[in-house]
């Protein structure tokens, strides 16, 4: 047993905190509290915690820890909690992978636990009943190409899944978790069907959609505000060996769109197993243009092919058709063509490659290995994600993809649709107001050069909110996906009528707003029930 009695004050660190002697905040935040008695866990301090806890992927946000705590288990996690709420301003944030953009995954002189440690290669596999398909449960910390790697061993596969891999269980539930799966199962969150979460209280609870309904719920897409998600039970069905991968390419958006939502809207069983889309600029830059199309290297992209009234963007319909190794070549041709004989793409600029199914999962790692060998993983990650209304996504196509962006970021655009009845309204996760059945995430994913071979971040970032003005300006419909605001009024907007309820779940499991603190939505209160943020009247 490890016991971590000492009190602390950070003095070696090259980068040191200033102390305001005036303040009993600070003079309170500078400690570990005598209570912070852990078993197993290791404790890092000062420039040393630092050193993972206030860095993250979006490069722009730092602040200091107090502590990196490397839990041995929930119940460290929670003596951690409630050792925070015996002080009077300690915060504690999950820190997942730290594939945050905004700084959401940090603590300012707060305690920071390290997931990643929490129980890594713990997986009980329910193998499921004529009524129930399997599920694993597996540890909040775990990356999702971890549980990729486990299931496959035993024939099997989670159903929905981000593009990336490389991003912990936990972080991408406390967000919802989306890629090209998401139009038929839902995103990540509504694929687990029970939490164990450490509560804002400091109590390790267990909860699904029949016990502690409201913590499960509030914790799905909940920002990390209500609890820290220390296990998830997913749900998985059997694995295909293979993928057929295609692209189909498109000048006009109307068309791009009407084929991408008559196949999300076919019935389950007769369609894709995967379906995205994304935007390019119509010419031959590497980074933004036709060459991003191809899918292997004998591929090319044949501009003749396009007609001569093509824009300045061009669209690609991405799609995975899943089948078995022993399937033959010639059926999987067949299907593929029946689909796209339905559909409006360019003749002759149809891409595809058949790929193993773990390949095409991890096909965004072969990206991270280039990146982190150029120095672009690294760089600065101005990311904006949206969720836009049916109703509003012509009006985002003309004035964001052909205007503001015309010349591309340098990276993915992002755009496809997405069907409501997926995502469970119980759960904290905001979607567009009005209220039709289709709506479209757009994913802006700046991958350039540091500055100066690339362009300053601040760039990037005033065109983010170039974007988001527009929008405003023009009452397009929408919401941010992975959220970023720094004030209550902006929040509360965010959440709508959802607000209330959001504020009800944050008095009842997490009353002192300890817990992420880093998504800068309540402010820490000293007492439980006294946080200045929680109006009575919309309780
Ligand atoms: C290269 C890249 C690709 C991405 N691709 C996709 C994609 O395809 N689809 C998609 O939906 N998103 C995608 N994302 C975004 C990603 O889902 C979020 O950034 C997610 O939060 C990252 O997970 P993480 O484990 O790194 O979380 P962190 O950044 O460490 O944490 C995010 C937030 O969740 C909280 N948190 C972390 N762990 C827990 C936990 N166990 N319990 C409760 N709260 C917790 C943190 O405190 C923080 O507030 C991508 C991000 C990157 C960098």
């Amino acid at each position: 047993m490890i016991a971590y009695l000492e009190r602390f004050v950070p003095e070696n660190d090259s980068d040191p905190v200033p102390q305001d002697d005036d303040n009993d905040h600070h003079r309170h935040d500078n400690v570990l509290p005598d209570s912070l008695e852990l078993h197993g866990s290791a404790v890092d301090l000062g420039a040393s915690a630092a050193s993972i806890a206030s860095r993250d992927f979006g490069g722009m946000a730092s602040v200091q820890p107090l502590a990196l705590i490397r839990p041995a288990g929930a119940d460290d996690i929670a003596r951690t909690v409630r050792a925070a709420s015996a002080t009077a301003h300690l915060t504690v944030a999950a820190r997942g992978n730290g594939h945050s953009i905004n700084g959401q995954a940090m603590a300012d002189m707060g305690l920071v636990i390290d997931m990643r440690c929490l129980d890594p290669g713990f997986f009980e596999l329910a193998s499921g009943g004529p009524c129930s398909p399997p599920s694993v449960v597996v540890s909040g910390g775990a990356l999702w190409e971890e549980v990729l790697d486990w299931c496959l061993k035993h024939g099997l596969s989670p159903r929905s899944f981000t593009d990336y891999l490389g991003l912990t269980v936990g972080g991408t539930l406390s967000n919802a978790g989306v890629s090209g799966q998401a139009f038929l199962y839902g995103p990540q969150s509504s694929n687990v069907t029970e939490l164990e979460v450490v509560t804002g209280r400091g109590q390790v609870v267990v909860c699904s959609e029949d016990e502690n309904s409201e913590l499960f719920f509030g914790a799905l897409g909940g920002l990390g505000q209500f609890g820290i998600i220390t296990k998830a039970r997913i749900l998985l069905q059997p694995a295909p060996d293979m993928v057929r991968w295609i692209r189909l390419v498109y000048t006009e958006f109307a068309q791009f769109t009407r084929d991408a939502e008559l196949l999300v809207t076919l019935s389950d069983g007769d369609s894709f197993g995967y379906l995205e889309g994304f935007v390019f600029v119509n010419g031959d830059d590497p980074a933004n243009g036709w060459p991003t199309v191809p899918l292997t290297l004998d591929q090319t992209f044949d501009p003749t092919r396009l007609p001569g009234t093509s824009g300045s963007v061009l669209y690609c319909l991405e799609l995975g058709l899943n089948f078995q190794a022993g399937d033959r070549l010639s059926e999987v041709d067949s299907v593929a063509r029946r689909f796209l004989g339905r559909l409006r793409y360019v003749e002759g600029l149809e891409f595809h490659a058949d790929v193993s199914y773990s390949d095409f999962l991890l096909r965004v790692k072969r990206v991270e290995q280039h990146a982190k060998a150029t120095g672009i993983w690294d760089a600065p990650h101005p990311w904006l994600n949206l969720f836009v209304s049916k109703a509003s996504i012509a009006d985002f196509d003309r004035m964001v993809f052909k205007g503001i962006l015309k010349d591309g970021i340098g990276g993915p655009m992002l755009v496809y649709p997405l069907l409501r009845s997926r995502w469970d309204k119980r759960s904290s996760m905001i979607l567009p107001e009005s209220g039709g059945e289709i709506f479209y995430i757009i994913a802006l994913l700046r991958f350039t050069m540091p500055y100066q071979k690339g362009p300053p971040a601040e760039k990037m970032v005033s065109q983010n909110h170039e974007i988001l003005r527009t929008c405003n300006q023009n009452g397009l419909d929408y919401k941010l996906y992975l959220p970023h605001y720094k004030l209550q009024e902006d929040w509360r907007r965010h959440f709508g009528d959802k607000w209330a309820k959001f504020v009800e779940r944050k008095s009842k499991f997490d009353p002192m707003a300890i817990l992420a603190p880093g998504q800068k939505i309540f402010p820490r209160s000293s007492a439980p029930g006294s946080n200045a943020i929680i109006d009575e009247n919309e309780l």
